[in-house]
Order: C-alpha cells, then sequence, then structure tokens
C-alpha cells in the first residue's frame, strides 16, 4: 500500500478539479480587460467569495491585485498565481499531519464528525497511515448508536489486521473505551483510534456523551484524549464551517479532516476553514481508496485549489 509522492500529487491535483474549474468559471469574462479597475476588483472579490474561499482571502487578493496591476492589464495566469500564494499564506500554519508523540503510549485520537462525513473511512485510513509508518495502531468501536457503525469499522480493521475493541448496539460507549484503552496499555499499542457518534442533533446528548468519555479516559491517563479530529465533508461548502463552530465549542476540537475534496467543486471551503478557526488541518481526503489522505503540502494544496501550474 505504499505510495509515490508523485500519484499522490497526481489524485491531488486531479481530486481538486472540479474546485479550480469553478473558481476558473468564476472568473470568467475577467481576464484581458483592457485595464484592471475598482469594478473589475469587486467582481474578482466576489468571485472568490462564490468559490467558497471565504471573504478575509478575498479581500486580500484584492488588495494584492490593486497593488501590482491597477490600470494594467491582469492575465489569468497571473490571478491564480496571486490567488495560489495567497491560499499557501493561510493553509501552511496550519497544515500539520497527526505526529505519534505521546508518552507514556498509547496516543488517543477520539474522531467525531457527523453521519456520513466520511468519519469511518477517515479512521482506517489514518490507521494505514500510521501502520506505514511502522505503529502499532488499535481501533475502538465508540459509535454504539448504530451496528452498521460498528460491522463498518470491523471489518476496515480486519482488512488493515489490526485489533479493535467493540460492544454492542446500544453499548456503553464509555466502557469501550476504558476497555480498548486498558487493552493498548498493556499489549504496547502506539495508537488508539475512537469512533465516536456524532449526533449533531441533540448538542446535550453529544456533549454528555463526550465528556463521559473523557471523564473515563483521563482516569487512565491524564493526557488522554490527545487528540480529537473532526471529520468535515467538503461537500457540505460553508455548512462545514457551521460544524466546526459547534463541534469547537462542545468537543474540544484539536485538528481537522477534510474528506471527499475530490468530489466536490466547493474545496474552497478548506482555505475559509482554516482563515477563520486556524485549527490544524491534520490531512485530506481525495478518495475513498485507503490511500487516498494524506497530510497536505500548502504550496501543492493551494495550486491545486488555484489551479496553477503542476510542477514547481
Ligand atoms: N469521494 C470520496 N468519498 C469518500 C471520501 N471519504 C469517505 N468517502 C465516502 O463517503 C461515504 C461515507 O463514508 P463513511 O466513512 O462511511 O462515513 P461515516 O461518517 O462513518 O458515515 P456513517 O457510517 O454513515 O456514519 C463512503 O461511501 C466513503 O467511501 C473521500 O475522501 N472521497
Amino acid at each position: 500500500m505504499t505510495d509515490t509522492g508523485t500519484s499522490w500529487r497526481d489524485r491531488l491535483f486531479g481530486g481538486l478539479k472540479r474546485t479550480s474549474d469553478r473558481l476558473g468559471d468564476n472568473l470568467t469574462g475577467l481576464f484581458s480587460k483592457a485595464a484592471l479597475d475598482d469594478q473589475t476588483l469587486d467582481e474578482i472579490e466576489e468571485a472568490l467569495i462564490v468559490s467558497d474561499l471565504g471573504p478575509a482571502m478575498a479581500a486580500r487578493v484584492r488588495e494584492r491585485l490593486s497593488e501590482g496591476r491597477f490600470n494594467k492589464e491582469l492575465t489569468e495566469e497571473y490571478l491564480r498565481a496571486i490567488i495560489a500564494e495567497e491560499i499557501e499564506k493561510v493553509l501552511a500554519p496550519v497544515a500539520r499531519p497527526l505526529e505519534i508523540e505521546a508518552f507514556p503510549r498509547p496516543q488517543v485520537i477520539l474522531v467525531i464528525g457527523v453521519n456520513g462525513s466520511g468519519k469511518t473511512t477517515t479512521i482506517a485510513k489514518l490507521a494505514n497511515n500510521f501502520l506505514e509508518q511502522d505503529y502499532g495502531v488499535m481501533l475502538a468501536a465508540g459509535d454504539t448508536f448504530r451496528a452498521a457503525a460498528i460491522g463498518q469499522l470491523k471489518v476496515w480493521a480486519e482488512r488493515l489486521g489490526i485489533p479493535i475493541v467493540a460492544g454492542k448496539e446500544g453499548g456503553d460507549a464509555a466502557g469501550i473505551v476504558f476497555d480498548a484503552v486498558k487493552q493498548a496499555t498493556e499489549t504496547g499499542i502506539d495508537v488508539l483510534i475512537v469512533d465516536t457518534a456524532g449526533r449533531l442533533q441533540n448538542k446535550t446528548e453529544l456533549m454528555d456523551e463526550l465528556s463521559k468519555v473523557r471523564r473515563v479516559l483521563g482516569r487512565l491517563n491524564p493526557a488522554a484524549p490527545h487528540d480529537v479530529v473532526l471529520v468535515l465533508d467538503a461537500t457540505t461548502g460553508q455548512n462545514a464551517l457551521n460544524q466546526i463552530e459547534v463541534f469547537k465549542e462542545t468537543a474540544q476540537v484539536t485538528g481537522l479532516v477534510m474528506t471527499k475534496l475530490d468530489g466536490t467543486a466547493r474545496g474552497g471551503v478548506l482555505v475559509a476553514a482554516a482563515e477563520k478557526f486556524r485549527l490544524p488541518i491534520h490531512a485530506i481526503g481525495v478518495g475513498e481508496k485507503i490511500e487516498d489522505l494524506r497530510p497536505f503540502d500548502a504550496g501543492d494544496m493551494a495550486r491545486a485549489i488555484a489551479g496553477t501550474a503542476y510542477a514547481r
């Protein structure tokens, strides 16, 4: 399952093509006007907002253009390059892979997110990434609300050849997490990835469930959970921003993973999220296969969104 950097870059640029095409469509007609004027700047700003990149990014690109090109001709190449540069500035400080550094082990990673966000697949993909780095990985099926979620995670554990602690539907999530941490500690596991129920519908219930899990974890290891990773579906566009807002306060999110960037023209929302919340973004998903989740390079990501030349 090893993978070369080149093919990952192919998938990254391929996956984000819809997003960069949409940006291109929104900007169509704004190039090669005789000279850059205020009205064109307004239109560019609007186009960037409509492309989900967020108002702050739109304002900054406008600022850059008005400094450099006012009263001069604007080319598509130049505009895309400026957009890529500004996106890279925003993504560089937050593009941060999940590092395994907890001592004592295991590092406990809680994974949260609404149903359908790609949570289960992301857990499997993260587990695979850690296995490739030779870490011992265990899963815990803490989403006990749905039998399907437990079953799916078991299938992944089997496929990856890693242990899993799971209970029955309707079981006590905190109890499962307790057992998992105990087993992981006893067997020298490096990383324990915990699936949790992601029900946004009821904030109190979610909060109660998570604080119970936290209490139990804290009893075994005061530093746990070391990470609380929120999985977001990029196809939901601006709604992903609302989810961060809610989960940030209820679940003390420490970092993000954005999935399905390949299935959407709304990938710009990654930039808006980075700019608004400044939370670390650990990885992105650009496909359903196990190798389609990776930490990303801010420069590559920025160029993929802006649709600038592939090579450096
Ligand atoms: N195209 C694409 N599909 C993805 C990606 N990540 C997950 N998926 C798909 O999205 C669907 C939902 O993923 P799950 O991992 O089952 O999501 P979940 O949040 O656990 O959802 P529930 O099991 O319904 O709670 C599946 O069909 C996945 O294959 C991605 O990065 N790209």
